[in-house]
Order: structure tokens, then sequence, then C-alpha cells
């Protein structure tokens, strides 16, 4: 039995389940004997006909997990009845590294449950996909968890049925847990490795693979200073890169490079283990041409790691800031053979004034930049993720006074830490 599927049935009953409703996460786990606890959150003001399922996507290929996930939500939303209700769920092991499995809670609520059980049933014989199925109980008070026997493993637990029981929040967010090298990569080796095993799916990752660097570790390090602006979209980093490229005489490089253009939106489409190795691979691309143009002139760099992993931790992670990974948390560190600049800015800026200059400029938007519109939270988690970065970490100017003025702090920034 493959690995990940083994570790799934492996302390099955160790699991803890999160299904996310309107939001917000609620959580249980299973057991044995029924102890007469109250039945969790999501199970209450269901009635005995209503059927509930949870679908595992679980597999020894994460590429193949990854998209298939993805897919199985667009077949879910157009093969199920009008009647059933989908949420993100999840399930993992309290504290253990990589044990988190993503899924999805049905709800199904009309009236012949056949249509449903059919597709249920072909699914758990011919895709990577576990299903749980929920009863109520006899007394009318607990529901039990049935898992549905699967075709590739003969799972042979199917006779044995556990009580759902409510659970506590966990200590660290259960997306947290598969966090390093599936969402944010600290090598360039690890990164290269996920768009490698794309190659047959994603002819265009072998495009990618030929311009990158053969050595992480930059062999031409620079002899002048390396200035990196971070900011959210509109906070004013095409402005001040374009101005200190002048000011200083220096080189304007950006992450992504322009060599990775043509394949952005083509990646931007693929689920996060892929397009974020996408974009840490950019890094090491213009981490080689800074190495170049560092030997002749100072450098500056519109964004670098610090949006690609900022922007990769507040994604994967839902709810409010707490929901992070705690300061100092090994998720935030530099990867050991990314090239360090000599000073990160972050330039940070009134979330009004922001969408004021969005406004101004009036261009189209990457989709995770619209949802730094309207959804408040996801915005206060990446400018979060951005400030518990270390190994440089960003230093924040404010953006709000007049472009001259924001240069005029930059340079002064400049020439304290860089001696130019
Ligand atoms: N300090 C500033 N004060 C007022 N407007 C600014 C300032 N800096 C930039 N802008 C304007 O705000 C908009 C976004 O700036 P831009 O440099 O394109 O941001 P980014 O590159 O971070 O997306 C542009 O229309 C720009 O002219
Ligand atoms: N070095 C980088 C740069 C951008 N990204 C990702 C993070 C966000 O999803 C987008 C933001 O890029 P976008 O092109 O919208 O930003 P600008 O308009 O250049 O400010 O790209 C990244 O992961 N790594």
């Amino acid at each position: 039995m493959a690995g990940r599927i083994k570790s799934l049935l492996h302390r099955w009953s160790s699991r803890v389940f999160s299904v996310e409703l309107d939001g917000a996460p609620f959580y249980f786990a299973i057991q044995e004997r029924h102890r007469g606890e109250e039945a969790p959150r999501v199970f209450r003001n269901l009635q005995s006909h209503d059927r509930c399922y949870t679908l595992l996507v679980c597999s020894r290929d994460r590429i193949k997990t990854a998209r298939f996930y993805g897919e199985l939500k667009d077949k879910l939303l157009r093969e199920l009845p009008p009647e059933c209700d989908l949420s993100p769920m999840s399930s993992f092991l309290p504290n253990v590294r990589d044990s988190l499995i993503k899924g999805y809670f049905l709800k199904d609520i009309s009236e012949g449950s056949s249509t449903v059980e059919r597709l249920l049933s072909d699914l758990t014989q011919h895709e990577p996909v576990f299903v749980c199925s929920y009863c109520k109980s006899d007394d009318g008070q607990q529901w039990t968890q049935h898992l549905w026997s699967h075709g590739e493993s003969q799972v042979m637990e199917t006779a044995k049925k556990y009580y759902v029981v409510p659970s506590e929040t966990p200590e660290y967010h259960p997306s947290t847990l598969n966090m390093i090298n599936s969402d944010v990569f600290y090598s360039l080796d690890e990164a290269c490795e996920v768009l490698k095993k794309c190659g047959d799916i994603i002819p265009e990752a072998m495009s990618v693979l030929e311009l990158l660097p053969s050595r992480a570790e930059s062999r031409n390090k620079p002899d002048f200073p390396v200035i990196v602006i971070e900011g959210l979209d509109a906070t004013g980093k095409t402005t001040l890169t374009e101005s200190l490229r002048e000011t200083l005489g220096a080189s304007l490089l950006r992450s992504p490079p322009q060599c990775l253009s043509p394949w952005r939106a083509r990646f931007d489409q693929e689920p996060p283990l892929i397009r974020r190795a996408f974009y840490a691979l950019g890094n090491y691309i213009t981490a080689e041409q800074i190495g170049q143009e560092g030997k002749k002139t100072p450098v500056i760099v519109d964004r670098f790691w610090h949006s690609t992993a900022a922007y990769a931790i507040a994604t994967a992670v839902s709810g409010p800031v707490c929901n992070l990974p705690g300061e100092g948390s090994e998720v935030y560190c530099w990867p050991s053979d990314l090239l360090q600049p000599s000073l990160v800015v972050l330039l940070t800026l009134d979330p009004e004034e922001r969408k004021r200059r969005l406004r101004n400029r009036g261009q189209g938007k990457t989709n995770e930049e619209q949802e730094l519109d309207h959804n408040q939270l996801f915005r206060l988690r990446v400018e979060e993720a951005y400030r518990r970065i270390s190994g440089p970490a960003c230093v924040s100017v404010d953006a709000s006074p007049s472009a001259d003025q924001v240069l005029q702090q930059v340079l002064l920034l400049i020439r304290g830490k860089c001696h130019l």
C-alpha cells in the first residue's frame, strides 16, 4: 500500500476532521465507544434522513492529488443535485507534520440518496478519493462515521463504525502542517522536483526548467548592494524602483523575471503546489541575474522571496492572523541557497489609499490581488507574513507621503545600511 494511504489509515482513529462552514472551522474526532458526548456543531440541526459525507483526496502522487483536488470540486458542483452543499474540509493528526489531507464535506438534503451515492461509490473505485458517510445512531443522539471500501487499497476497516465527537481547536492551524515544501519552498532542488514531476502533464514546466541556473548558490556574489522593494499591489513599488534606478544608477530587476512572463498565466491556473514552485523558481532565476548585474552596479529588485512566501502562507491558511504559523516559525526562514539582499524595504499603505491608487491606475489584477481588495483578513495575513519573514527581515516604510518623500526616506535607509 502506498505511503500516504497507509498513513491515512494507520492512526485513523487519532485523526481530527475540520469542516469549514461560512469561513469558520469546526473540528470533530472519532472514537470507538459511545461516551455520551453531544454531537459536533456540524451535525447539529441535521435530521436523521439528511446525509453527510467527507471526501478525502489522497494518493501516492502528490502532483496528481493536488490537481485532482481542484478538479473534484468542479466535478461535484457539476454533477451533484442542487440540494447538496459542499464545504472545504480536511483531516489531520494534531501537530503531526505532513499529516494533512484535504477534501470536501458534503451535505445532501435531497429526497433520494441514489444519485449521490452512485457518484461517490464510483469515485472511490476509480479516483484517489476516500469517502466516509455519517448516520444518526439508534438512540438518535449520536452520529457515526463509516469509511467506505476503496478501489486502490481494499480498506479492511469498513465494517468498523466510529462515533463522532467534538474536538478542541488544535494548537497549530491544520494548514500549517503541510506548508513546508508544498506551499513554501526552501531550496532550488525542492521546487525543481515539483516542476520536473509535472513535465508530462504541463509541457511548459520543461521550458521553465531550461531557464534555471545549474546551481543555486550564487557563484557571482554581487559586489554592489542589492535592495529589494516589497509591498502589496499599488503600494508604489514600480514608482519607487524606477526612481531608485535613476537616482542610484542601479540596475532594475523583478521577480518573477521577464523571461517567465509567457508562462505566468499558465501556472496561475495550477493548484498551490505547482504554482508556488513556479514562483519559487522565479526567484532563483532573478538571483542569477542579480549576481551578474551586481558585479557592475547596485541592484534594485521589485518583489523577491518575501512576496513568494508571504502570499503562499497567507493563502494556505484561512481566517484571522492568529491562524498563521507563530512568529519565529521555521516557515518564515529564508532559503539557505538563495541570494540574500542587503536590504528589504516593505512599503505599507492604508487600505483606503491603496484602493484609491488601484482605481486610478485601473489595470487588470491577478485573482490574488482582487482577493486582497474584498478580503480584509487575507490582506492582514499577507502583511503580517511579510513582517515575520527573517534572514533578512524587511524594514517597513510608510508609502502614503508623496512619491518623492518616499524616495528620500528609502534613500536614507539605503545610505545607512549599504554605504552608498
Ligand atoms: N507616493 C505616492 N503617492 C501617490 N501616488 C502614488 C505614489 N506612489 C505611486 N503612486 C501611484 O499609485 C499607483 C500605483 O503605484 P505603482 O508604483 O504602480 O505600485 P505597484 O508597483 O506597487 O503596484 C500608480 O498610479 C502611481 O502613480
Ligand atoms: N517574487 C514573487 C512575485 C510575485 N509573486 C506572486 C504573489 C502574488 O500572487 C502575485 C503578485 O504579483 P503581481 O504581479 O500582482 O504584483 P505587482 O502588480 O507586480 O505588484 O504574484 C510571488 O509569489 N513571488
